[in-house]
């Protein structure tokens, strides 16, 4: 099947599931999944039953509830294969509580912009741990509730999945049918590397923008006239500072220790600018703009999928726990990116992972580092027409 194609109920990954949280995020996800896999049941909880009849009157949920309504909790117990966390992490407990209260053990993950908190939750609370994979798309807007949803709003997004040694590998592979049928690419990460990663490229980044807005405020008089100077550069740097102040300080508070590393950094850098400001250091103060602009420039594009040169990569698997997790984060780690994941059962405890590769990343560094880890790797090149055929 071709990767756009739609995924109907025989051959979506998961044919029913709980999207819990139904704002931006979540209901953008519920949107997403009725657009691409409509075979897939999904139910939408949210605490706002507003949200929860727009979910429902936009076809995004076929329905949804309240967290203490019956039908909530029947749909845990009889049909879900997989729950989606959408909620603010301030919540996050008293679902993973629900879900051991009612002996739930299918798939969970969630979209959580931090895992400080929700990692130990799910260890503490969850009947089946292992089936916790971390998520976390890398897209999103300055607005939120189901009002800033949109069903195309993941579309050549990173997500993020941070597998272990201990993810049943079969479920890590349908996680990535999910993710990858709503046109986004998966990349996986060690979970404990998550926080500082994401500290850099988006808490620090608000935190910033906030600052802009705090500095522009503070010189604005009462008829704002500078902020009628503002163009295209300072609205670029600022868009995300009007996201909603309550969920970015949960965010803050659940990476504190990575986040204020990163803002004295930031504060450090700031500095340098200042200093060769104050010592008429023109040569520092260009190569700290040259830096930054080279850096700027090598930033990849919204990614477009490609299916032009395709490899197969096959690691057999016998007695080895972690192979999922440990070779799709080496493959992430080079720039890889793995456009289908399967597991040949070739006999009892005896199985092949094989994955298709597009085109992209140091596949000299992915081999190099696979072989190193202990895999025995074969690659083959591979027709798109006959991946095509291979289903
Ligand atoms: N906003 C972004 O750009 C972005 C991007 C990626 C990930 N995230 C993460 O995804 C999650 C959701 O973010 P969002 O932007 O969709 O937030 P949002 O504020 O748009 O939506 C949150 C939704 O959760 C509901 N909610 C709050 N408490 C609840 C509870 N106890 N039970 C059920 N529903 C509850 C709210 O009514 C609202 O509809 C957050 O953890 C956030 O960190 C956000
Ligand atoms: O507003 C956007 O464009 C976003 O991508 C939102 C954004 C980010 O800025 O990093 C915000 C929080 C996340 O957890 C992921 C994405």
């Amino acid at each position: 099947m071709t990767e756009s194609a739609e995924l109907n109920g025989a051959n979506a990954p998961f044919s029913a599931v709980a999207v819990i949280g139904l704002g931006l995020i979540g209901a953008s996800l519920a949107g997403a999944l009725a657009a691409k896999m409509p075979g897939a049941r999904v139910f939408g909880v949210d605490t706002d039953a507003a949200t929860c009849a727009a979910a429902t009157d936009r076809g995004w949920c076929d329905a949804a509830s309240g967290p203490d309504d019956p039908a909530f909790r029947a749909f845990i117990e009889n049909d879900c294969e997989l729950v989606v966390i959408a909620t603010p992490v301030a919540a996050v407990d008293d679902y993973l509580a629900r879900l051991r209260d009612w002996g739930y053990t299918g798939v969970v993950t969630d979209t959580i912009s931090t895992k400080g908190h929700i990692l130990a939750a799910a260890a503490e609370l969850l009947p089946a741990p292992a089936r916790y994979v971390p998520g976390h798309p890398m897209a999103g807007s300055e607005q939120s509730g189901i009002a800033g949803a949109r069903a195309d709003l993941f579309e050549g997004a990173n997500w993020i999945l941070c597998p272990d040694e201990s993810t049943v590998p079969e479920d890590f592979q349908h996680l990535h049918e999910l993710v990858t049928g709503l046109d986004a690419r998966v990349v996986s990460l060690r979970r404990e590397e998550h926080d500082a990663a994401v500290a850099v490229v988006s808490h620090v980044p608000h935190m910033v923008a906030s600052s802009l807005m705090q500095l522009a405020s503070a010189h604005a008089d009462d008829t704002g006239s500078i902020m009628r100077l503002a163009a295209g550069g300072f609205k670029d740097t600022t868009r995300i500072a009007a996201g909603s102040p309550k969920l970015w300080c949960g965010i803050a508070f659940d990476n504190a220790c990575a986040l204020k590393s990163g803002l004295d950094e930031m504060a450090s850098i700031l500095g340098s600018f200042a200093a060769a400001l104050e010592t008429g250091d023109r040569e520092t103060f260009t190569r700290l703009l040259a830096e930054a602009a080279d850096a700027r420039r090598a930033l990849p594009a919204a990614w477009v999928p490609s299916t032009e040169k395709l490899l197969e990569v096959r690691i057999p698997m016998v007695n080895r726990t972690g192979v999922v997790a440990e070779v799709c984060t080496i493959a992430s780690s080079v720039g890889c990116n793995i456009q289908s994941i399967d597991i040949d059962h070739i006999s009892e405890g005896n199985a092949v992972l094989s994955l298709i590769l597009t085109d992209e990343g140091d596949i000299g560094q992915l081999s190099m580092q696979l072989i190193n880890a202990g895999f025995s790797v074969s690659f083959s090149p591979l027709m798109p027409k006959e991946y095509a055929h291979v289903e």
